[in-house]
């Protein structure tokens, strides 16, 4: 898969959503169908589990190598993952060259990291991923384990805030179905070009997905941007 320098720089697509939603399933069926997408790979501070590769699911980097990234400017965002468990980010360069090529570019991030991008992308097209309902998301965020209940609660507490930053975003997708909402990211992915006048209100897309109402709430920062 490459892409077409011809037609200009690739869109750059960021997607965010409350935990539990299934942005990584969705990520996961994405390179399973060989979307004509790059998806940014993360630096991150965590241990690699079994089954991970460096340099495909994560690189996997020391506290300081990941600090001597921030000082260097070498990431475009990152932010404390589960409340300071680990810090994870994305290398700047990878995405501006593929940007450059052509391809359009996916970066799965968590609210703080989307919010840093904005600041700084505003060109990107941001994606609320939305689960079909409180009760679905409920279910998903409970069904994928054995958490204790104070676990549950705390993650319900949180996807309640997550799901309030939907307004912030360009586009709406409800996670129905895995395949068809892949699908529709990967219309959305090579998408009109963004207007800036369309910014501020529901943007058009060529999907029945849902605008999101009002992005006017999107002053937001994140201490985690690195510029
Ligand atoms: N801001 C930011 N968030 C990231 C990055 N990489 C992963 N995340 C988020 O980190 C959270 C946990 O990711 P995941 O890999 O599932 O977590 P883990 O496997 O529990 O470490 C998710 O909300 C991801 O969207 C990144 O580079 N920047
Ligand atoms: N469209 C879907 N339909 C049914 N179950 C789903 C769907 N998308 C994700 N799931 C399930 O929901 C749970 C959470 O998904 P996950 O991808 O881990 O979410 P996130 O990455 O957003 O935290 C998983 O058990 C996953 O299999």
């Amino acid at each position: 898969m490459s892409g077409d320098p011809a037609h200009g720089p690739g869109r750059l697509m960021v997607l965010a959503g409350p935990s539990g939603v299934g942005k990584s399933t969705v990520v996961a069926e994405l390179r399973r169908i060989r979307a004509p997408l790059w998806f940014s790979v993360s630096a991150t501070t965590r241990a690699a589990r079994p089954g991970e590769v460096d340099g495909r699911d994560y690189h996997f980097v020391s506290a300081a190598e990941f600090n001597r990234m921030i000082a260097e400017g070498e990431l475009l965002e990152w932010a404390e993952i589960h409340g300071g468990m680990h810090r994870s980010g994305t290398p700047r360069a990878p995405v501006d060259e593929h940007l450059a090529a052509g391809e359009p570019v996916l970066l799965e991030l968590d609210l703080a990291g989307a919010r840093a991008v904005r600041g700084q992308r505003p060109d990107a097209l941001f994606v609320f991923l939305e689960p079909p309902s409180w009760e679905v998301l409920v279910d998903r965020l409970i069904g994928r384990g054995t958490e204790a209940t104070e676990v549950v609660d705390r993650r319900l507490a949180t996807a309640r805030e997550e799901l309030a930053a939907r307004s912030e975003f360009d586009v709406a997708v409800v996670n129905h179905d895995v395949g068809e909402t892949a699908r529709r990211l990967v219309e959305l992915s090579v998408g009109p070009p963004v207007d800036g006048a369309e910014r501020g209100g529901p943007r058009a897309v060529p999907t029945d997905s849902s605008p999101a109402p009002d992005r006017s709430a999107s002053g937001a920062t994140s201490a985690g941007a690195s510029e």
